[in-house]
Formats: C-alpha cells, structure tokens, sequence
C-alpha cells in the first residue's frame, strides 16, 4: 500500500495546484459531475472533539478521484505541551474501475491549502475579479487556518497590509512578527481587537472555533468581502445574524451547506454556489453589497487535491 506522507505532500503540493484543483471541484459541483453527501460527524462525548468521514467522487479528466477523508478536529491539540495541529487527516483514493484503494495520502497539509484555496476561489470570482481594491486584508483567528490564509491571499492577490487577530493576543503578534521577517516587510500587523482589525477593511476571513459572533454588521465597509471559515457547533456562528441579513451568502455546495448550517436562514439570503458564478451561471452581486463566502469544506476538494497529490508523487521526476 502506498502511503505518501506529510512531509512528501509539503514538498510537492504547490498553493497554484491546489488553487486550480479547488477551482475545478467547485465548478464541477455547480455541474453536477460530483457525488458528495454531508460528512458524518462522530462526536465524543464530554469534549469538543469529532471525527468526520468526508467521502466523495468528482468526475474530471485532470483532478476526478474516488475518495474518503478521515478527518479530527481536537481544538485543544494546541494548548499541549508539545502542541500539535487541531485538525488532522488522511485521505483514500481508490481505482475506479477496480475499487481497490490505490493510496492513503496524509490530509493534514491538504485539508490546510485546500480550505485557504476555497477562500481565495471565491475571493477571486465573488471579489478581486470585480476591479476592486484589494488594500486590506483583515484575518481573525491566527491558527493554522489563520496563518495559510495570510500567506496564501498575500501570496496570489498582493494585499499592502494584513491586519491578524487572535484571541489571545500574543498569538497574533507572533505571527505578526514571524510573517514579517519572513517576507522581508512591514504589511503584517497586528490588532488589539476584532473592531479595529475589521474596520476599513476590504476583504475579511473569520477562521476561530469562537461560539459567539466575533464580526458585527456596523463594522464592516461597503462592497467588502468576507471568507467565514472557522466552526464551532455550526459553521455560521462567527458573523453576527445582522451581517447574513444585509449580505449576498455564498456557499461550496448548497446540498452540504443545508445540512451543516441548519439553523440560518439560508432561503432569506442565499445566493447559491460559487461554482455557479464561475460557471457564468450565476450573477456576481452589485459592486457595494457585501459578499459572504461560507466555506464548509468539501470531500470533493479533498479528493481533486489527492489526484494532484498521487500524479505528482508518481512523476518519475519526483521519484528521482
Ligand atoms: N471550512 C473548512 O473547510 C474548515 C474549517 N476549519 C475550521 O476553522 C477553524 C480554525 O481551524 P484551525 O486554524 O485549524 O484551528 P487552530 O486551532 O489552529 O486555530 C483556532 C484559532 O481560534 C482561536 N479561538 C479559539 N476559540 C476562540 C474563541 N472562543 N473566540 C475567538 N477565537 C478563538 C484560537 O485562539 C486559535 O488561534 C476551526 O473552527 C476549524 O474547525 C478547519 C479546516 C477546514
Ligand atoms: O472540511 C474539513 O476538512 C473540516 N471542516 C470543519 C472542521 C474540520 C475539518
């Protein structure tokens, strides 16, 4: 059995790759070509720990896979003494023709790039693609959800200033810090609170496991973008319910998202897929309406950056 690990998967697994296998996936959900179901969550009593199975199938010449995803989330991994990441996984790829499995490829580093990936699809489509201002770029929790999406956006849309908050405050200005000298620059900054962080800015990524919102409707400009990663009981509770009503959502998949954001009132205010915009099948909102991209996180994404993964690693370069 090949088993391709995560320092393998660091290696070769490039931001464009996985940018483009993301992009695909959400087209192809948008078409029809995929068969995904909501993930089954085991949770263990008496924690706030899960289990999720995440399995899915994508039809595509360049990025299609048969596949499952074994995923955890132990929000106190980083509070031990030696801390390690909350958010762990593997993921399956079997032959289709066969449905033998062909590899087990560690997800953790997956599961990283593809979730900032689906942010930054849905920035460039719903956002950037629109001739607007990419100054600031606003990032609230700075776990490894926070820390992908500053590099990455920095990275692919060129933000001047990156403004990074966390909870416990000290966190974010170690980032800070690290990020800087890193890049050799001054543009990340860090925020005493989520108002000041907010405030001004063009595009937002919420990526906490805060219960209670953490992003208020009066904070936010006109025409801003916001990327609502982070979970707690439901994938919606870090935007206050003010900011869903005055606000066009847009989700990864309405099949999934119907079932993982129970609770919000999806029919007030949801516009539909962004693979549906990318598709030219659904309209971008009006230039000063803000936009919500409510990513909960797709097998099928899983799966297409596993195909990429599999190809590279079994490119004779890369065994060389
Ligand atoms: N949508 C998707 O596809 C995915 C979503 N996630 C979710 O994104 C979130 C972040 O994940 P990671 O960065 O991997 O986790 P992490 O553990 O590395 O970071 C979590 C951050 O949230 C902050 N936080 C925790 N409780 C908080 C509270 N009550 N208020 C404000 N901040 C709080 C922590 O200080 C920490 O900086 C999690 O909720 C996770 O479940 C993770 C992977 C994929
Ligand atoms: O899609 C995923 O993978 C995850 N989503 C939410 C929490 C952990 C992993």
């Amino acid at each position: 059995m090949l088993y391709i690990d995560e320092s393998t998967v660091k290696d070769i697994l490039k931001w464009e790759k996985t940018f483009t296998a993301v992009e695909t996936a959400m087209q192809r959900v948008s078409e029809g070509r995929i068969v995904q179901k909501p993930r089954t969550m085991t949770f263990i009593p008496n924690t706030a720990n899960v289990m999720g199975t995440m399995p899915g199938y994508l039809d595509d010449k360049e990025f299609g896979a048969l596949g499952c995803k074994l995923v955890t989330s132990f929000p106190n991994n980083a509070k031990l003494e030696n801390p390690l990441p909350s958010v762990n996984a593997n993921i399956m790829i079997l032959d289709e023709k066969t449905g033998i499995m062909k590899a087990v490829i560690a997800g953790t580093e997956i599961t990283t790039q593809r979730t900032s990936a689906a942010s930054a699809v849905a920035t460039k489509y719903l956002y950037v693609n629109h001739s607007k201002q990419c100054g600031v770029l606003a990032i609230l929790g700075t776990g490894v959800q926070g820390r992908i999406h500053a590099e990455m956006f920095r990275h692919l849309f060129g933000f001047p200033e990156v403004r990074l908050w966390n909870r416990s405050k000290e966190k974010a200005k170690r980032l800070a810090e690290e990020l800087n000298k890193k890049y050799n620059t001054n543009a990340f900054r860090y925020c005493e609170d989520n108002e000041t962080c907010i405030k001004g800015a063009d595009v937002i990524v919420t990526a906490t496991n805060s219960p209670d919102p953490i992003v208020q409707r009066s904070w936010i400009k006109p025409g801003a973008h916001i990327n609502a990663v982070g979970a707690n009981r439901h994938h919606f509770n870090e935007l206050d319910r003010e900011v869903y009503r005055n606000a066009d959502l847009f989700v990864d998949s309405i099949e999934t998202s119907q079932a993982e954001m129970a609770g919000l009132n999806l029919d007030d205010n949801l516009k539909g897929e962004v693979g549906a915009v990318i598709n030219g099948t659904l309209p971008v909102s009006p230039r000063e309406r803000i936009t919500i991209f409510n990513g909960i996180g797709m097998a099928v994404e899983d799966c297409a950056v596993a195909r990429a993964v599999y190809d590279l690693y079994n490119q004779v370069k890369y065994k060389m």
